[in-house]
């Protein structure tokens, strides 16, 4: 079944995730859709620093908002701030210093964060794929700690922020590489089986969309919204799939293209009259399953990975 779903996934990939993809795909787009301005409204962008996050934050500082990165490291945060500064002449961008695959390291930032700051949009974009089995300090694995309990974390604390104020929106960029995978909450440490990063990574980002389903359904104020930014060449790529990224080459995507659909659901007027809850492509809502890949997962198992991680969750407070 995994090797019919992959080879499903690859050869629609090769059609839709590309950069021939992307350019056939936005014939479609309405270009008034991202002509908006922003100011007063405000944006936390996780990894907001390197490929994706950092073409999304450059875009969002150009309409006048106000930027929070939320980066690991010091030095490549400051780097990019002043880059998107320069690019968009916009001085409202903050840095914040938080490994999100430390769970307690995020709890700590939201309640300072909210002593004096405001959040409308969310755009939980940090991400990783590490390809041997490592653990973080709290024994976690950390793939499983960053792509998703960090992003349940993030996302939980800032919730009663982002109720307090008008039209505000969540999104999770996730992968389309979570296609090939069904939700499984036997094993989110990766202990049982024989470690392979890729479908680690596909699992958690499989766990994204079963969380962006459940938030939509238990906050109806907020708009939350999961997406697929496509195949981008990013310092991600070039890190964790080199080969990939090698044989792929200028059949890659550019960073503002895999951008593109972030921005779009963190913008426009238009996302929002889309339901919440959904999976995004190229500003298009998208099946979560492939067709006979029977991915699709029990309301009893999806409720035990939201039990499982609010557990956790409240283990770190
Ligand atoms: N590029 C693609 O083709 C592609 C495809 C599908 C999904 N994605 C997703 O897009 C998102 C952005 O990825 P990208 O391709 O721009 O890669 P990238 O590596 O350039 O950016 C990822 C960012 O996440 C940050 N990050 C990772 N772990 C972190 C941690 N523990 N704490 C804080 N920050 C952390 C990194 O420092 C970096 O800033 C990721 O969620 C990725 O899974 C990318």
């Amino acid at each position: 079944m995994l090797l019919y779903r992959s080879a499903a996934w690859f050869a629609k990939g090769l059609r839709e995730y590309t950069k021939s993809g992307y350019e056939s795909a936005s014939k479609d787009f309405v270009p008034d859709d991202l002509e908006v301005q922003v100011p007063g409204r405000s944006f936390l962008v996780t990894g907001g620093n390197s490929g994706i996050g950092k073409a999304t934050a450059i875009e969002i500082a150009k309409r006048g908002g106000t930027v929070h990165l939320v980066c690991r490291d010091q030095n490549r945060a400051e780097g990019a701030r002043g880059e998107i500064i320069r690019e968009s002449g916009n001085r409202n961008i903050f840095l914040h210093i938080v490994d999100l695959s430390d769970p307690k390291a995020i709890w700590e930032f939201v309640e300072n964060f909210k002593q004096e700051h405001t959040l409308h949009v969310l755009i939980n974009n940090a991400g990783c794929m590490v390809n041997k089995r490592e653990l973080t300090e709290d024994g976690l694995e950390k793939n499983f700690a960053t792509n998703t309990l960090g992003v349940y974390v993030l996302t939980t604390a800032l919730i009663p922020v982002l109720e307090k104020e008008h039209d505000s929106r969540v999104i999770t960029v996730s992968s389309g590489g979570m296609l090939v995978q069904k939700l499984n909450t036997n094993d989110l440490q990766s202990e049982r089986t024989a470690f392979n990063g890729t479908m680690v990574y596909a699992q958690n980002k499989r766990q994204q969309v079963v969380l962006t389903e459940h938030w939509a359904r238990a906050h109806p104020a907020i708009h939350f919204s999961c997406m697929h930014p496509g195949w981008a060449d990013t310092p991600g790529v070039r890190l964790s799939m080199p080969g990939f990224h090698a044989s792929m080459g200028d059949r890659l995507r550019s960073a503002a293209q895999g951008a593109d659909t972030v921005l779009w659901l963190a913008l426009a007027p238009a996302a929002t009259a889309q339901p919440s809850g959904l999976f995004f492509q190229d500003r298009k809502p998208v099946p979560t399953h492939l067709p006979l890949a029977r991915t699709s997962s029990s309301p009893a198992e999806e409720e035990k990975l939201i039990e499982i991680l609010e557990e956790m969750a409240q283990r770190f407070k």
